[in-house]
């Protein structure tokens, strides 16, 4: 499979966290700005192959807040991020985001979100051939208290915002926390219309995870570890089939986090062969020096598939999006008119 073809076709991305998809480019931006020592931080540890473990990746994260501790950063970062995955073709982008305050900063939650509404509407104004949409993101680690604040203000930005704001994710460090207190809050965040991308059974946590599937949400992120060979249980595996739940999957993420011990060991190909709705995704595409594109064609090389099982998985990650009917209409119009180009050229 060839990268040129996976970068050309047209392309979703429903999983990518905002800091961790900053780019080289970004980081030295803002770096230099603030402190040029931060910038040789960060460049030691995202040194492709090197980051390793999920514990370093989670230092990573925490160096980056550093450079990202201000709204104008925040903006500069989520206008680079959308321009960056529109150069890859991608089409519609679910961005996800955890709301900070950096009171010395005069950055407040609600700065942080406005700056990223700001980011996605100058984009729009440019004309730039994208969908964005956000999603709140709850970290694990915090309490009821907090996640409640982050489900108001995505109620609230969902409505101030004319739909770019379209629900919740439940994200950071697996081995921090047990997101079984957090049940009431995304529940409510269910009732009040908000959909909801849960990071489940990134690590083995069958307990736990048995208890969030009972929220049914509308996406799973990762879920490497759901299958009992990987450490989960079959009644995991069957309730994922039986609600049809989607999965995002991110290759490079899960082999540099190890998580996933070799690539062939990926979980895409179990779930794939079940027919249960995946969707490619980069997660981290910073963090990981990683693309959209990049991650298709890894599928495709690893898993064998075909330019056409490519672009029936581009295409059916359409169905999986949290925009409107209307929103997808129209994507998949703009994916059959280039459809047989595409399909057939060199
Ligand atoms: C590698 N797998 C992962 N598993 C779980 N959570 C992850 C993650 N990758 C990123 N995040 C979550 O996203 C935050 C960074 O983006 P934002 O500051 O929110 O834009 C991280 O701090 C973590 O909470």
């Amino acid at each position: 499979m060839s990268l040129d073809f996976c970068k050309r076709i047209p392309k979703v991305e429903l999983h990518a966290h905002l800091n961790g998809s900053i780019s080289e480019e970004t980081i030295k931006k803002l770096a230099m700005k603030k402190n040029p020592e931060l910038y040789k931080d960060w460049r030691m540890s995202v040194d492709k192959g090197k980051v390793g473990t999920i514990d370093n990746v989670f230092q990573i994260f925490k160096l980056i807040h550093q450079i990202s501790d201000n709204t104008e950063a925040i903006y500069t970062i989520a206008y680079d991020v959308i321009h960056e995955f529109s150069a890859d073709n991608v089409k519609y982008l679910e961005l996800r985001s955890t709301p900070r305050d950096a009171p010395s900063m005069g950055m407040t939650k609600i700065s942080y979100i406005e700056a990223i509404l700001k980011a996605i509407e100058d984009c729009h104004k440019e004309k730039l051939d994208i969908v964005v949409k956000l999603l709140l993101a709850i970290d694990r680690r915090n309490d009821l208290s907090i996640a409640k604040e982050t489900v108001d203000l995505a109620e609230r930005y969902s409505k101030l915002s004319g739909g770019t704001v379209v629900g919740v994710d439940l994200s950071g460090d697996p081995s921090v926390g047990d997101a079984r207190t957090l049940v009431p809050v995304l529940r409510d965040a269910k009732c009040r219309g908000l959909k909801l991308a849960l990071h489940l059974a990134e690590v083995p946590a069958v307990d736990e995870t048995e208890e969030m599937l009972k929220i049914i949400p509308d996406r799973i992120g990762h879920g490497t570890c759901l299958h009992p060979d990987a450490g989960g249980s079959q009644g995991l595996v069957d309730t994922v089939l039986q609600h049809r739940i989607p999965l995002e999957l991110c290759l490079t993420s899960n082999m540099t986090c190890e998580t996933v011990s070799h690539v062939d060991n990926h979980h895409f190909k179990y779930w794939y062969d079940q027919g249960l709705p995946c969707a490619i995704c980069t997660d981290d595409k910073g963090v990981f020096s990683t693309s959209l594109s990049e991650e298709y064609c890894l599928v495709a090389e690893t898993f064998g598939l075909t330019r056409n099982d490519i672009w029936t998985l581009s295409y059916n990650s359409i169905d999986l999006i949290f925009a409107e009917e209307a929103v997808k209409q129209d994507l998949r119009s703009k994916w059959n008119s280039v459809k047989s180009y595409e399909l057939n050229s060199e």
